[in-house]
């Protein structure tokens, strides 16, 4: 069944800013309180190995300061684990991780390192944090987190982002597939990595999809327009999709710690 689609805000990249400087400035915590004024459902950070963007203070305080649900993006590592244990995040989204890349260049290898991920989803699992798995959109890795009991995959969206014409439209059918497959088989799909304002709506029409997470376009756009307005834009844009989803009025399924509509 459609609901209507929730929007994490990832802040990493507000981090990003403070940290060429090496002050508090400007504050992601902060952020994270303008885009939960500006309508998000929840926000994701991706605490790196490396700590280049997101600190470990920063998920202290997101812990401590924001009410909206923290989805928590970390590399399957041993001092990942034990920071999500010791937080305990609505959410942890496994995501591969590079030490040289620039960003997030692909999905977890879920059906490649199976048995390297089973210890880290079932401890996850057991302290109560949703798991989710960041993979592409493949039967192959949807069939891997099945069978590695996560409730949740996240679909890299960023080839969809950096691809165009024909080649876009087969990336697009492919999450759909995707996503479709997942529901079917009771896993939340969600999606994101690269979404814009220019290319959000096909993906926001995709029925299954449950929530995007979208940072590095709203975090780039609010130089020009202020972070409220560029995540009320997204909003705005995604709920232009909703006519598709099969859903014209206002959500069935609130986001995690909030009160349905009556
Ligand atoms: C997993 C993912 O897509 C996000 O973490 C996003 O990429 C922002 O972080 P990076 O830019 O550090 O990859
Ligand atoms: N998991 C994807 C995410 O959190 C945001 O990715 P991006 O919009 O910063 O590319």
């Amino acid at each position: 069944m459609s609901t209507r689609l929730r929007l994490g805000v990832n802040i990493d990249h507000v981090a990003t800013i403070r940290n060429a400087r090496g002050g508090p400035h400007p504050d992601p915590v902060r952020a994270a309180q303008a885009a939960a004024a500006a309508g998000a459902d929840g926000i994701t950070a991706h605490l790196r190995e490396d700590r280049r963007h997101i600190t470990d203070g920063d998920i202290d305080r997101l812990m401590a300061e924001i009410d909206l649900p923290l989805n928590l993006e970390m590399a399957a590592t041993e001092e990942m684990l034990a920071i999500a244990l010791a937080h305990k995040p609505h959410a942890a989204c496994i995501v591969p991780e590079k030490r040289e890349e620039r960003t997030t260049e692909g999905g977890l290898e879920a059906a490649g390192q199976f048995d390297a991920l089973r210890p880290y989803v079932s401890h996850l699992a057991d302290a109560g944090i949703r798991v989710s798995l960041f993979i592409e959109p493949s039967e192959r890795q949807v069939d891997a987190a099945l069978r590695l009991g996560a409730p949740v995959v996240e679909f890299h969206t960023g080839r969809f982002a950096h691809v165009e014409g024909e080649e876009q439209a087969a990336e697009l059918k492919r999450i759909a597939n995707a996503a479709a497959l997942a529901a079917k088989n009771g896993i939340e799909p969600h999606a994101g990595h690269g979404l814009t304002f220019d290319n959000v709506v096909p993906v926001a029409a995709i029925p299954q999809l449950a929530e995007l997470n979208i940072g590095h376009f709203l975090v780039g756009e609010a130089i020009f327009t202020g972070l409220e307005a560029s995540v009320r834009r997204m909003r705005a844009l995604m709920d232009e999709a909703m006519p598709e989803r099969g859903l014209l009025g206002a959500s069935r399924h609130p986001a995690p710690g909030r009160t349905a509509p009556s």
